[in-house]
């Protein structure tokens, strides 16, 4: 008989909407308008990755998305607010460092991203031989304000660097899915994917929750998830929020709950 794990949750990262709105200087389409109708069509979590150039998502746009999952909580429904960065990017103009970003949004989950902005996205994950002794008191710090701790990897990260992301205090990893996305795209994913599945499997091994994330879609989400169907999130933006763009947010995001609930 088949496990059976709880339904992997849906964060949808609002970060697309804000490229759109700063295009044009004004004040639409807000951020928080599509986080609200995300959650209404049934998503379990907004994911916001506010980066020191503020390319897209600013820092006031962190505040009012906080304040919208907030309204929801009150309304009893516990939306998860997963707010992404890199701890270690110093400030820049208002913003003001990760970790203080997360101190006045207390969001459910602080996800850790070795970015800089010199990337055009995300691009790889730590490296735990070489970043978790750093990333130790950041970890410690973050879980002091209430928030879970999840640290971004490459897929095929083994167990003993993800033994060193548990000795560091995470609660989780992510799962840096581009190179699977990209494997899948190009009709042979089965090698990429394994790296997917062995380092979830390693992490649930040292006791880490995984989550998964970057380029996932609806054409390659639902093999990921029948691959590894103890995934506690995947957090999905730019395919999903281009994918609105023609079939309207709502719906597209009921289409990836569907895929998950699969
Ligand atoms: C960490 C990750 O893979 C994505 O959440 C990333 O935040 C996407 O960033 P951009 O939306 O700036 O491409
Ligand atoms: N952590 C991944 C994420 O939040 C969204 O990544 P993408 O779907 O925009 O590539």
């Amino acid at each position: 008989m088949r496990d059976h794990f709880p339904m992997t949750a849906l964060s949808v990262n609002i970060n697309k909407i804000a490229v759109l709105r700063n295009s044009r200087g004004h004040a639409e389409p807000d951020p928080v308008l599509a986080a609200r109708v995300a959650i209404e069509a049934g998503a379990q979590g907004i994911t916001v990755h506010p980066r020191p150039d503020q390319r897209h998502i600013r820092v006031d746009d962190v505040a009012r998305i906080g304040a919208e999952i907030a309204a929801w909580h009150v309304r009893g429904r516990a939306i998860e607010y997963n707010l992404e960065g890199n701890p270690f990017a110093p400030p820049r103009g208002d913003y003001p460092g990760f970790v203080e970003l997360v101190r006045r949004a207390r969001p459910a989950q602080a996800t850790l991203v070795p970015d800089g902005d010199a990337q055009i996205t995300s691009d790889h994950g730590f490296d735990l031989a070489a970043d978790a002794a750093r990333l130790a008191p950041v970890v410690a710090e973050l879980k002091s304000l209430g928030c879970r701790v999840s640290l971004f990897v490459d897929a095929g990260t083994d167990a003993a660097a993800l033994e060193r992301a548990a000795a560091a205090g995470a609660d989780r990893i992510e799962i840096y899915t581009e190179p699977y996305a990209r494997a899948y795209a190009n009709g042979n994913h089965a090698r990429e994917l394994d790296a997917c599945v062995r380092t979830a499997q390693a992490a649930r091994a040292c006791g880490l929750g995984a989550n998964a994330g970057h380029d996932l879609s609806q054409h390659n989400l639902g093999a990921l998830k029948r691959a590894i169907p103890f995934l506690a999130e995947v957090s999905i933006g730019h395919a999903l929020i281009g994918e609105a763009l023609y079939a309207g947010l709502a719906p597209t995001v009921r289409a990836y709950l569907a895929i998950l609930a699969d």
